[in-house]
């Protein structure tokens, strides 16, 4: 068996999507992502330059020993854009192997382990007020578990907040928005919304939120423990991570669980933070760290630990990650929580799909592979527009972490 051609499609139904299609001699072909938030183009290059005409011929059921070539074969290891693009194929690859053996993908992962994957959704307000009904209207539509953020007065756009009840889109301008940050002010708010959160709702929901990289490790440390009366699901990217220690300290002072990891492109950025216990979740998904090949090391890894998963699952990760992404939860032993941030109905059409929503949890069909296509007739009505995520600047204008 051989591959006879492979293609990136973009498209941009609302936002932009990086799609690589591998096709081959037996007349199956494979779909998977390579969709880089805000620098898109850059794994097209990858691909369209550096991979595909090394695939083409290749035998597409030796999805281990591509992989390898494609990691050690570019002797310059890791980073966002080759994890991707790897990413990509890795997914494709395991699209085709499941097609041909006309099973649904997580059959080859090792079967169920559960029927449905609980998922998280994004509940936010412009402030406490509004974020406490938009959780409620999360409540109604089944969650088991949400996310809330909320606006901070005084911060100019606070990470988190959306325009639209249901969907929230980050990547909005043709250049970086310039969004504002005051650790203080945050610190003095954020307590207060889990405060009226649990007042109103109970106990009953499991609550997340997010830091998106923002407090130092003492910072943080601080509202991981005046958060904890609200026992949270987690708190996620309470502190950047490229220094693995810094979580360290954060553990040290608080039992609020801990999640990193969206950012993660290999094992190696979370070897130490996995090995010395000082996180809860692992973030890491299929687009970000080289597909279900290495998502699966990780996890297995992670599982010796005790620490779960929970999968990024934002709208820059197109529903061929989703749909990976799920069927790798409906099998990965130590499974935590799935994200699940609504695509657009435009989204949804370019990408059909055999998963679906149901009290709380999303579940796979058992359409052979991961059970989701391109429709490249549409994916061609919306051309690649560039958009950027936002930069973040303290009041007196010094960069700080978006
Ligand atoms: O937890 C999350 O979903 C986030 O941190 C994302 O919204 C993140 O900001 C985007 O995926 C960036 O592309
Ligand atoms: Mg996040």
């Amino acid at each position: 068996m051989k591959i006879t051609a492979a293609r990136v499609i973009v498209t941009c139904p609302g936002r932009n999507f990086v799609t690589l299609k591998i096709e081959t001699d037996q007349g199956v072909y494979g779909i998977g992502d390579g969709t880089l938030n805000g620098r898109e183009l850059s794994v097209v290059a990858y691909l369209e330059e550096h991979v595909i005409p090394c695939l083409v011929g290749m035998d597409p059921r030796r999805i281990e020993d591509i992989w390898q070539y494609l990691y050690r074969g570019a002797y310059w290891r890791r980073g966002p854009v080759t994890m991707r693009a790897i990413a990509a194929v890795d997914m494709a690859l395991w699209d085709i192997k499941a097609k041909m053996a006309g099973m649904p993908l997580y059959q080859l992962l090792g079967g169920r382990s559960r029927d449905g994957v609980m998922v998280y959704g994004h509940a936010n307000g412009s402030d406490i007020a509004e974020t406490v009904e938009a959780v409620g209207h999360y409540i109604d539509l089944g969650y088991k578990a949400i996310r809330a953020q909320t606006g901070v007065p005084g911060i100019k756009d606070a990470y988190g907040v959306g325009r639209g009840k249901l969907y929230y889109e980050p990547a909005d301008a043709a250049l970086p928005s310039v969004t504002g940050w005051d650790t203080r002010k945050a610190l003095n708010y954020v307590p207060r919304l889990f405060e009226e959160l649990r007042k109103t709702y109970g106990f009953d929901h499991h609550l997340l939120h997010d830091g998106h990289h923002r407090y130092t490790p003492q910072e943080a440390a601080n509202l991981g423990k005046m958060l904890e009366p609200y026992q949270l699901f987690w708190l996620e990217d309470c502190t950047p991570a490229e220094n693995q220690e810094a979580f360290r300290l954060v553990r040290q002072h608080t039992v609020t669980p801990l999640a990193v990891g969206e950012i993660f492109n290999t094992i190696w950025d979370c070897k130490d933070l996995i090995q010395n216990q000082l996180i809860d979740y692992i973030r890491a998904t299929v687009v970000g760290a080289g597909g279900i090949t290495h998502l699966r090391r990780i996890a297995d890894l992670a599982s010796l630990y005790q620490i779960r998963t929970g999968c990024h699952g934002a709208t820059d990760l197109s529903p061929v990650t989703m749909g990976c992404a799920l069927h790798f939860d409906t099998w990965v032993p130590n499974f935590g929580i799935q994200e699940y941030m609504r695509h657009s109905e435009e989204t949804d059409a370019v990408f059909p799909h055999d998963y679906h929503f149901e009290a709380g949890e999303l579940f796979v069909g058992d359409t052979p592979g991961h059970g989701v296509d391109i429709d490249e007739k549409l994916a061609a009505k919306y051309p690649y527009k560039r958009a950027y995520l936002p930069v973040a600047r303290l009041e007196d204008g010094t960069m700080w972490n978006w």
